[in-house]
């Protein structure tokens, strides 16, 4: 096992969806996947693995924020050889372009976390999607109902409680579509080991408008999400 996550080598699939909610995580196997098995339970952040269409998946809960998130992505790369991991999140909407449950598929994630900075000693990296799970996962979208978007989101710290919200309205002006705290991080962690990355998001509150949804919508109800991210990895592939 590695430090944060209780698998034996061998238990994590290759294809790894990435949610901050352990319990949608766990609500994703019990779904989705056939003869899922819980392969860790270290901190209560919950993996799974079992098989979807006969595709070998695993289903790991990352935590809020790029610094929890960072320890799960690079364990799952370096001590799991995880290739492809897709991260399966709630945003806030920014842009009136978007609606309440819709779906952002991310190309790119701006941020106002010092991560990259301290990484790259003050020059700004530009976090991009893998190209190919991103075309993936817009042709997965295209079948479905779902209102889907594809374009930057904004990967914030100060996201909730954020005391200068203006700063998040200028973001929107500049085409930025949404808001979540994980894509970011993921994204440059993925180019650092040569992995492929991808944010699909499902707009669970929309910050200007005030709309929103609740805990339990957030946790069982974003299934446009998860099928376009297992869709995507797998014909990607
Ligand atoms: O729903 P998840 O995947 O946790 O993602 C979003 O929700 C959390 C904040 O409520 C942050 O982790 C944010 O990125
Ligand atoms: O990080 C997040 C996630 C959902 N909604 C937000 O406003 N921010």
């Amino acid at each position: 096992m590695s430090t944060h996550i209780g698998a034996q080598p061998g238990e994590i699939a290759p294809v790894v969806l990435l949610p901050g909610d352990p319990l949608r995580a766990k609500w994703i196997a019990e779904t989705y996947l056939e003869e899922a098995t819980c392969y860790s339970e270290v901190r209560g952040m919950l993996g799974f693995t079992g098989t979807w269409q006969g595709h070998r998946v695993s289903v790991q809960g990352s935590g809020m924020g790029q610094p929890s998130m960072a320890i799960y992505v690079n364990e799952l790369f370096d001590q799991y050889d995880v290739q492809s991991i897709v991260r399966v999140g709630s945003c806030g909407g920014l842009s009136e372009k978007v609606a309440v449950r819709d779906v952002i598929i991310a190309s790119g994630a701006c941020t106002d976390s010092a991560m990259n900075r301290i990484t790259f000693e003050g020059f700004d990296y530009a976090p991009v999607a893998d190209f190919g799970l991103l075309r993936a996962a817009v042709d997965a979208a295209a079948t479905r109902e779902a209102t889907t978007h594809v374009g930057l989101i904004f990967s914030a710290d100060s996201s909730f409680y954020a005391s200068r919200p203006e700063l998040m309205m200028r973001m929107a002006g500049y085409g930025v579509l949404g808001v979540e705290m994980e894509a970011s991080a993921l994204y440059t962690i993925a180019a650092r080991w040569g992995r492929k990355a991808l944010a699909v998001c499902t707009v669970s509150d929309h910050v200007v408008t005030g709309a929103e949804t609740s805990a339990y919508e957030r946790e069982r109800t974003l299934a446009d999400m998860v099928e376009i991210a297992l869709e995507a990895a797998f014909s990607s592939a």
